[in-house]
């Protein structure tokens, strides 16, 4: 088993356990379930917008621990007040040491915000929507086009926008109507080698209709100007930020240069 069988068969169990102690209903009257949804696709194309989905995450399977103690109060309210145009945030407690508490508190910020997570199931989107989120992810390497199509339209019927997400060219397939935003990760999670050019090699062969996002091992203003130059509007950045000992210093500091260039 590979990182990702791995990761998607403790997920079956969780989402099992997690069913049995929580009734879809009970999901559905939390305040948060009834916020407004914040568009991702508008807010990346809005003029001026940096296109950057700044990404808390304490750990990960690649590297371990990054930033232990991140505090998710003072680093998600920083990228919101120096410029991201969306936050992600990990709620995946096992592998990446996050939580949905996380996501909760995070809402604070007015721009909207990713529950990043392996989505298989509907009662994973309606726990999303009731902790706040406003975009799910749907990963091509762990679901069937048919399961992208159904989870992507049952998310759109709660108002939720739907990332997904892809490595490979045979994946190109899952891309359906409910898929508007697609992500290019250049990190194959079966095996964690990042190659950043990956995104910028199956850019063309994404619909022209789409808002392309680059995902992972962005760690510099030309990436972005090159992903730019190249049609794409979001640009998902994790582990750059929070390994610095200052992660709000660092994205201040990185927009600063990047709005220079622009
Ligand atoms: O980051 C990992 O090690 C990882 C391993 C297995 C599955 C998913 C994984 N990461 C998810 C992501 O794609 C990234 O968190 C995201 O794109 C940000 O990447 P980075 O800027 O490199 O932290």
């Amino acid at each position: 088993m590979n990182i990702l069988d791995t990761i998607i068969a403790h997920k079956r169990t969780e989402v099992a356990a997690r069913k049995q102690q929580t009734a879809y209903k009970m999901l559905e009257t939390t305040a948060a379930f009834q916020l407004p949804v914040r568009s991702l696709a508008a807010s990346l194309q809005q003029p001026g917008s940096t296109g950057i989905i700044a990404e808390f995450k304490r750990k990960s399977p690649s590297k371990g621990f990054i930033n232990k103690e991140a505090d998710v109060a003072t680093i998600t309210a920083a990228y919101s007040r120096f410029g991201a145009a969306a936050l992600s945030v990990l709620t995946d407690e096992n592998f990446f040491g996050g939580s949905q508490k996380d996501l909760v508190i995070a809402r604070e910020q007015a721009i909207p915000i990713l529950r990043k997570d392996f989505i298989i199931d509907e009662y994973q989107i309606v726990e999303a929507k009731s902790i706040g989120a406003d975009i799910i992810l749907l990963i091509a390497a762990c679901l069937s086009p048919a399961e992208v199509n159904r989870l992507a339209n049952f998310a759109a019927s709660l108002g939720l926008e739907t990332i997904l997400e892809l490595h490979a060219e045979e994946e190109l397939g899952h891309i359906c109507s409910a898929t508007r935003i697609v992500g290019i990760n250049n990190r194959d999670l079966k095996t964690f080698k990042v190659d950043i050019d990956r995104s910028l090699k199956m850019a063309e062969q994404i619909p022209g209709d789409r808002i392309k996002i680059a995902e992972s091992g962005i760690d510099k203003i030309e990436d972005i100007l090159l992903f730019r130059k190249n049609g794409f509007k979001g640009f998902l950045i994790g582990e750059y930020f929070m390994k610095q000992e200052n992660p709000p210093m660092a994205f201040e500091n990185f927009v600063t240069q990047l709005q220079a260039q622009q």
